[in-house]
Order: C-alpha cells, then sequence, then structure tokens
C-alpha cells in the first residue's frame, strides 16, 4: 500500500486577524511527514515555522486547507500530538513526578500503571532520584528532560519540537540532541523539529524543509544523506557527509537572507516602510 503519510498539510493558508490588520503568515502550503520521519524546518525569522507547528497542534486553524494525521483532519488539541518548547514551563510548586505526569492528569488518565510508566520514562531520562524535587533544584537541562518526560507521558505519535535546545549551552544541547533523537526513533514517532541552529537540523532529520522569507512557503527540501539519518546527531555531526550537507544549508539561508534585506533595502530607499513588498 503506497504510504499517504502520516501528517499532512494540504494548500494550507493561514493569515492572522487582529486589531492591527491581517497578515498573511502561511501561504498554499503542502507538506507531507510519513511515518516515522524526522523533518526539520529551518527558515528568516518571521517566515512562518512556528505558525504551522500550530497548526498542526490544532493551536490554530487554518484560514485555507487542511491538516491530517493519521488521515483525520486536525479540528483541535489531541492527545496524539506532543509539543516541547524552547521553555520547559514546569510548575515550581509540583515536584518532578507530579510535573511529568501533568499532561496524564488533565486527560484523567493517571491510572497506578500510568504512574509506573512516569517513573520508567524518568529513568530513562537519567532523572532518578529527582522525582519529589522540585524544578528549582535542577540544572536547565535537567528541567528539559523533565519537560521531554512529560511530553513522551502521553505517548504521542507526532513530537512538535520549536527550538527545544535553544536556551542549553553548548555540550548540554549536544546531550540532549542525542538523548531526543534515541528516544523519538525507538519509538517509531513523527516528528518535525524547527531551529534556528542548521546544523543541528542536518544532525537530526531525515529531511531538511527550507522556507522562504514571510509568508511561509517552501523553498527547497534537502534529502539528508541515508549514512547521516543512520548515525545519533553527535556521530553525524563527525560524519565526513556532514559538512558538505552544512554548507549547502549555509548558502540556502543565505540567500534567503540576502532576498530579506535587499527587500527593506528596496522599501527604505522607495520610503515604502508599509508597503508590502
Ligand atoms: N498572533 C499573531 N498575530 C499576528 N501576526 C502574527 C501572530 N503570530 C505570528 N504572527 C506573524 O506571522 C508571521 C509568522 O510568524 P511565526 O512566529 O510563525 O514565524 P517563525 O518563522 O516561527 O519566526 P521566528 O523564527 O522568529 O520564531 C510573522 O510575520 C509574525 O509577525
Amino acid at each position: 500500500m503506497p504510504d499517504h503519510g502520516k501528517l499532512r498539510l494540504h494548500n494550507v493558508t493561514h493569515v492572522y486577524v487582529n486589531d492591527g490588520g491581517a497578515s498573511l503568515a502561511v501561504d498554499s502550503f503542502n507538506l507531507t511527514v510519513g511515518q516515522g520521519e524526522f523533518v526539520s524546518l529551518v527558515g528568516p525569522s518571521g517566515c512562518g515555522k512556528t505558525t504551522v507547528l500550530h497548526l498542526i497542534a490544532g493551536l490554530l486553524r487554518p484560514t485555507r486547507g487542511e491538516v491530517t494525521i493519521g488521515g483525520a483532519a486536525v479540528t483541535g488539541p489531541t492527545a496524539s500530538v506532543g509539543y516541547m518548547l524552547q521553555q520547559d514551563y514546569l510548575f515550581p510548586w509540583r515536584n518532578i513526578q507530579d510535573n511529568a505526569s501533568i499532561g496524564l492528569a488533565i486527560n484523567g488518565k493517571l491510572t497506578p500503571d500510568a504512574k509506573s510508566r512516569v517513573r520508567g520514562l524518568l529513568q530513562e531520562l537519567e532523572l532518578s532520584g529527582t522525582e519529589l524535587r522540585y524544578p528549582h533544584e535542577l540544572s536547565g537541562g535537567m528541567r528539559q528532560r523533565v519537560a521531554l518526560a512529560r511530553t513522551l507521558a502521553t505517548e504521542p505519535d507526532v513530537m512538535l519540537l520549536d527550538e527545544p535546545f535553544s536556551a542549553l549551552d553548548m555540550h548540554i544541547k549536544l546531550q540532549l540532541e542525542d538523548l531526543v533523537w534515541d528516544t523519538i526513533r525507538r519509538r517509531g514517532q513523527t516528528a518535525v523539529l524547527v531551529t534556528h541552529d542548521l546544523a543541528e537540523a542536518a544532525a537530526m532529520s531525515d529531511r531538511i524543509i527550507v522556507l522562504g522569507r514571510n509568508p511561509g512557503r517552501i523553498r527547497l527540501t534537502l534529502d539528508v544523506p541515508e549514512e547521516l539519518r543512520r548515525t545519533s546527531p553527535m556521530e553525524a555531526r563527525r560524519h565526513p557527509s556532514f559538512q558538505p550537507l552544512f554548507e549547502q544549508l549555509w548558502e540556502e539561508m543565505d540567500v534567503e537572507e540576502a532576498a530579506s534585506s535587499s527587500v527593506d533595502v528596496r522599501k527604505e530607499r522607495n520610503g515604502h516602510h508599509d508597503e508590502k513588498v
């Protein structure tokens, strides 16, 4: 049977409408992500990457077009989608076990089995012994691992990652990239990562989608070579195929950023500060 993809955005357009007027964030966006595939979205600031994740998560409804997961239309947030953000948003008054269990508690699924699964997750993420501690007693990397446990606890099929490593220092970031990559792979989850870090995109993904400047449209798709997909992000960074891929991405982003700034220059030159070019 042909693979129609776990996740599909079909001709999706999103316009934000508020007091400031209407703003086109994503325009006629088409993307299919296969079951178990890891895709990264990169592109200039404001090009619509987070908007795409919010549409997949059901936090926003498309103005036009359709988002489907497993063939079913996304009409609102569902437990089958997990979301990991730059900030961990742990509750300071709840201990680590309770923070990791919060999604299950909200969904009314905090059964004894689920509790023991959360304990297993904390163990898997090397957080054993922290269960009764509070977030302020943990390092940034540990807190982000608790956030990962909280996301995995509800057993989502699709993981959305919005710059989850960008607030961490380099050493912790590299370790956490490996851990997240490994947990996602072992569970066969489908993942979409938004990142400004091109090396991270190259090291973690099966496929990289380069978006053009606002409004979000796909400018280019790069398939990551098989030998990099098979290895952990840390190992991928050391592989001979890594540098050429990174350089290609860098050049593509350079072209895109240059296009953005030439538009700004053109706008300045023409005195058209408010006009959409
Ligand atoms: N709530 C909102 N209301 C109006 N416009 C918005 C809103 N959220 C985002 N936008 C606009 O939509 C466009 C896309 O924003 P989005 O946050 O998706 O971009 P991004 O690529 O994730 O940016 P960054 O890389 O800087 O995080 C931008 O022009 C932004 O100003």
